[in-house]
C-alpha cells in the first residue's frame, strides 16, 4: 500500500485569513497531499502573547474556513494538550496514531530562520519533511540554518519541498486592527469567518 502523505499547518489562526487558504492550497497540489492537519496552536512556543480570541473561537472559525474541502482537518490536539505547544509532541502523536505515513511540515520562512529555537529541532527534523513557503520574489530559501542539525541529503528533501507562492499581504495582526478600526475585512477572511467574527464581536479596539 502507498504511503500517506499528510501535511501540517500550525499556527495561531487569529483569526485564519486567505493567505492562510492560499498557502495550504498550493502545499495540497505542490507536494500532492493526500490530507492536511490544520492546527491551532493553545501557546506559541516563540510568541509572547497570546492568541485575543478563545481557542473555541479559533478552532470554529477555521472549521468554517475548510468546510468542504476534502482532506482538510482541523485538528485541536494542541489545544486539548494546553500548555506550549511544541511541534515535535504533536508530530509524536501523529505518527503513533498514524504509521505509513510520510509527514509534511508547511512553515513561513521566518520560522526556518528561528528552527535553531524550536524545541528539539534535531528530533523534529528526521519525523518531518520541511515545506517551507517562499514568497514571490524573495530570495531562494537559506537552508544554512539547518548546518549541524541536518545531513546535505536532508536539506536537498526540504529543498524539493519548497512551496512557491505569489506575496500576499495578508496577516491576522492586519485583520484584528482593521476589524478595531471598523474597516472592512471582506476578501481578506472567508465569508463565514467575516460573519462570525462580527457575530462574536471579536477584536474590539484596543483601549
Ligand atoms: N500572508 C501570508 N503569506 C505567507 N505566509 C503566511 C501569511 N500569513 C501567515 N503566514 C504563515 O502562516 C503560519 C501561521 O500563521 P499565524 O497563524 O501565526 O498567522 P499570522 O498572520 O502570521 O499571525 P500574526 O499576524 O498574528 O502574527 C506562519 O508560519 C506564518 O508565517
Ligand atoms: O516546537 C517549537 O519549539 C516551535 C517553535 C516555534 C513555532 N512552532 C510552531 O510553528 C507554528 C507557527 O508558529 P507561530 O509562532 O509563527 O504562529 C505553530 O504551529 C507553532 O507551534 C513550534
Amino acid at each position: 500500500m502507498r504511503r500517506k502523505r499528510i501535511g501540517i499547518f500550525g499556527g495561531s489562526f487569529d483569526p485564519v485569513h486567505l493567505g492562510h487558504l492560499w498557502i495550504a492550497e498550493t502545499a495540497m497540489e505542490r507536494l500532492q497531499l493526500d490530507a492536511l492537519h490544520w492546527i491551532p496552536v493553545a501557546q506559541s512556543p516563540l510568541k509572547a502573547r497570546n492568541p485575543l480570541a478563545s481557542d473555541q473561537q479559533r478552532l470554529e472559525m477555521l472549521a468554517l474556513a475548510v468546510s468542504g474541502r476534502d482532506g482538510w482537518v482541523v485538528d485541536d490536539r494542541e489545544i486539548r494538550r494546553e500548555g506550549v505547544s511544541y511541534t515535535v509532541d504533536t508530530v509524536e502523536q501523529l505518527q503513533a496514531e498514524m504509521p505509513d505515513t510520510d509527514w509534511y511540515l508547511i512553515i513561513g520562512s521566518d520560522s526556518l530562520a528561528s528552527m535553531e529555537r524550536w524545541h528539539e529541532p534535531e528530533k523534529l527534523l528526521r519525523q518531518v519533511t520541511l515545506a517551507v513557503v517562499q514568497r514571490g520574489g524573495q530570495p531562494e530559501i537559506e537552508f544554512s540554518v539547518l548546518d549541524g542539525l541536518v545531513d546535505a541529503a536532508r536539506v536537498e528533501e526540504f529543498r524539493q519541498s519548497v512551496i512557491k507562492m505569489p506575496v500576499i499581504e495578508i496577516s491576522s495582526s492586519e485583520i484584528r486592527e482593521r476589524v478595531g478600526q471598523g474597516s472592512s475585512i471582506r476578501f481578506r477572511v472567508p465569508r463565514p469567518v467575516e460573519t462570525y467574527i462580527e457575530a462574536n464581536d471579536l477584536y474590539p479596539p484596543l483601549p
